[in-house]
């Protein structure tokens, strides 16, 4: 069996990468990851100015997945957009990593895209519509006008190829609302799922919550989330053009999880919780189990079972 997978006019290797946010907020994480057998990568989502995030402890791990509250912690985006656009003069295989951005406002995303157009860069771009995590800041993938107006402003001048990273949905009616808007742009694909905002995990030995930001409340993942990120993948794969591909993210932990995502519609997978609990080896253990997978099954190749999620 054979993992490599095109996306967006590249071949990669296999459809494995990061989810923003995981490893990947220094030049070092970005590096490794560049080496580690991860077929793509994606940088930490990028705010105008550095900013230190919330207050820690931040992130908790449980057998069952992860809640965290970083609050948009980064380097800045020149940071990042220096690292993209070196990549590409130094590393000319075209696999420079996907470009995260999460403006704090409106303006903040329209300013930081206009940059990313007329910079050097010729990746891939992702607009971050779901951090839950930012004080007073909704999530505007669940503002559908909002996000139409930011999507509607956006296309009037970026011409590169852009992907928007959106939060759960829960109701048909929401898959209905946000696949109509999102089938009006030229949009290269939709990262389904953020974490399921604003859950809450309770230590019972100590009585409190384990995190400290938002008195203990943040985005989960992990295991916790698989259903309701296969759901968002098999949402959107059947609502949206399919000229707009899908990239699953939730709960992939093994190579079966990421046979569900692809079997869903997925093309490219990413891992949060498992790669910040097992670091960079995971991608090496996700890829072996996903060709496992696929031999007992008889599949050489993904394009054979992509999408062919079967009814009863
Ligand atoms: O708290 C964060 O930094 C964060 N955490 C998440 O779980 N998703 C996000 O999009 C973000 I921007």
């Amino acid at each position: 069996a054979v993992l490599k997978t095109e996306f967006l006019g590249q071949k990669y290797e296999n459809p494995f990468m990061n989810a923003s946010g995981v490893h990947c907020l220094t030049v070092n994480e970005l590096d490794e990851l560049k080496r580690s057998k991860a077929g793509a990568f994606i940088t930490k989502s990028a705010t105008t100015l550095e900013r230190a995030g919330n207050p820690e402890p931040r992130y908790y791990a449980t057998a069952l997945g992860s809640i965290n509250s970083m609050g948009l912690p980064n380097k800045g985006f020149q940071y990042y957009l220096d690292y993209v656009v070196d990549y590409q003069k130094n590393d000319s295989d075209g696999k420079a990593p996907f470009f995260s951005v999460a403006g704090m406002s409106r303006d903040e995303n329209i300013n930081i895209l206009k940059i990313i157009q007329r910079s050097d860069f010729q990746g891939v771009t992702e607009l971050n519509l779901s951090c839950p995590n930012v004080p007073g800041k909704p999530q505007v993938g669940y503002d559908f006008q909002m996000t139409e107006q930011i999507l509607t402003q956006v296309f009037e001048f970026f011409r590169k190829p852009l992907g928007v990273k959106l939060p759960p949905y829960f109701d048909f009616a929401h898959f209905d609302i946000v696949a109509n808007i999102l089938n009006k742009f030229p949009l290269a694909y939709v990262n389904c799922v953020n974490s399921v905002g604003n859950g809450l995990y309770v230590d019972a030995a100590s009585e409190s919550v384990v995190i400290k930001p938002k008195n203990g409340f943040g985005g989960i993942g992990g295991d916790y989330i698989k259903p309701t990120a296969l759901a968002n993948v098999r949402a959107f794969y059947t609502r949206l053009n399919p000229t707009i591909k899908v990239i699953g993210t939730g709960g992939i932990a093994s190579g079966q999880d990421a046979f569900e995502h692809l079997l869903c519609g997925a093309t490219m997978l990413q891992v949060g919780t498992a790669l910040y609990e097992e670091g960079i080896s995971v991608f090496e253990r996700l890829e072996k189990e996903l060709k496992e997978v696929m031999t007992q099954k008889g599949y050489k190749t993904i394009e054979e079972f992509r999408g062919q999620l079967r009814t009863l």
